[in-house]
């Protein structure tokens, strides 16, 4: 293991000189991917790491994490090698493309991972409740992510992401497929954390969005940094100046100009500012949305609160693990009625009882299906009129094992 640099005061990511080879398969050179870049991240800021496609965004990304090993070259992170365990516990990464398990709900999943980083039920009922409310996800929390939407897979990675409370969080492409609202939602998040003094690192080709909520930018190519700065700076004409007024006459842009000529400068330009085509999309869906339309999508956030700022582990005094594993197995049930409804993403009003022949038979093939994915090495010989109680403890304990084999799995 290379060693760390020491780290500054204020940067949590320290990369000195930081150099990565992909070799072939004779072992010579083949892709100088990262070629001895130098990148410092202060905590509290989000800082944007831009460039073209194979510029070696995620490679660097990777050695940050400790998922690659550089060439050559130091990395600190939180003042530690990156491969070290207790560095991990302190950083969130939504990768380029989610790996989500795709026939567990969305409470499921973060449940999941909540239970990876070791948080006990009480902690990991408050955080799921809370990070669904944040990423607008509660309405769909019953939702195998598997029928999601692109945005709303990338929702539930950033909730997911959130779930350890970390100090540093890496984000690559977070808001792709995301709707103007759900991008919105995000950048709102991502200040919010950075108002509480959370490191956010931005990987995104969608400049306007990187424009809007990084202090600093780094825009790499083949390999390099090529500029790196404050954002305002860099942006920044200093050879140009606007002006704004209320609306002019004709009149008093001509006054403008003479007084502009006496001192030997030109008017450049007079224009009508326009509002975004954001705004505009950001206004009508507002307005829809007060109009009481409504939608089966990720719907917009909550505000961040609580456990992102301090760290705080409340919960509610109802939170016993188990019970809530048997509640999410008893409403994955419940929701096996209304399948098809849920896939085509149309909102449907509960079903008000089995009346209909045909429905009523395909409920019952539905059930049977659920009943063998809870229970699959069950030959078929139960009795379909068993009481309620019994079913629900059986399928309570195959699902909570299925949890923990994926945790065991995940932890090997
Ligand atoms: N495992 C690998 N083996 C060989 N070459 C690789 C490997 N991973 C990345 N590369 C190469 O390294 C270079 C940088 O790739 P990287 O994925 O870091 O770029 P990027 O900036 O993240 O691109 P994108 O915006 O498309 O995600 C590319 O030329 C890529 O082909």
């Amino acid at each position: 293991m290379a060693e760390a640099p020491v780290s500054d005061n204020q940067a949590v990511i320290r990369c000195l000189d930081l150099t990565k080879t992909f070799k072939d398969f004779w072992l010579r050179d083949r892709v100088r991917a990262v070629d001895a870049i130098d990148l410092d991240v202060f905590r509290g800021e989000v800082f944007g790491l831009l460039g073209p496609n194979g510029s070696g965004k995620s490679t660097t990304i990777k050695m940050i994490l400790g998922l690659l090993r550089p060439t050559s070259g130091q990395i600190a992170v939180l003042g530690k090698h990156p491969e070290d365990v207790s560095v991990k516990r302190h950083i969130g990464y939504l990768p380029e493309e989610s790996y989500l398990y795709r026939f567990l709900t969305a409470r499921e999943t973060l449940e999941y991972y909540a239970r990876l980083f070791g948080l006990n039920g009480r902690q990991r009922k408050t955080r799921v409740d809370t990070l669904l409310e944040l990423v607008g996800l509660t309405h769909a929390e019953r939702r195998p992510v598997g029928e999601f939407s692109k945005g709303m897979q990338r929702k539930i990675g950033l909730a997911q992401a959130l779930v350890n409370d970390p100090e540093i969080l890496i984000l690559d492409e977070p808001t792709t497929g995301m709707d103007p609202i759900a991008t919105a939602d995000v950048k709102k998040i991502l200040l919010t954390l950075k108002s509480r003094g959370k490191t956010v690192i931005l990987c995104s080709h969608l400049l306007a969005d990187v424009e809007s909520v990084c202090d600093r930018v780094s825009i790499m190519f083949g390999g390099r940094v090529r500029a790196e700065g404050p954002v305002n700076e860099l942006l920044t004409d200093s050879g140009k100046t606007t002006l704004e007024t209320a609306h002019l006459s004709e009149s008093e842009v001509q006054a403008v100009e003479e007084a502009l000529r006496s001192r030997g400068k030109a008017l450049d330009a007079v224009r009508q500012p326009r509002t975004s085509l954001e705004d505009l999309f950001l206004d009508i869906v507002k307005q829809a949305e007060r109009e009481g339309l409504s939608t089966s999508g990720a719907r917009s956030g909550a505000e961040v609160t609580g456990f992102l700022a301090e760290g705080a582990e409340g919960g509610s005094s109802a939170d016993d693990p188990d019970r809530l594993i048997a509640d999410l197995v008893g409403r994955q049930r419940s929701e096996a009625a209304e399948p098809s409804d849920a896939k085509r993403g149309v909102e449907v009003p509960p079903p008000p009882g089995r009346t209909d022949p045909a429905m009523e038979e395909a409920t019952e093939v539905l059930d049977d299906l659920i009943q063998q994915r809870f229970e699959p090495s069950a030959e078929g010989g139960g009795d379909a009129s068993e009481s309620a109680s019994e079913e629900a403890k059986d399928s309570d304990s195959v699902d909570r094992s299925l949890i923990d084999d994926l945790t065991q799995r995940d932890k090997d």
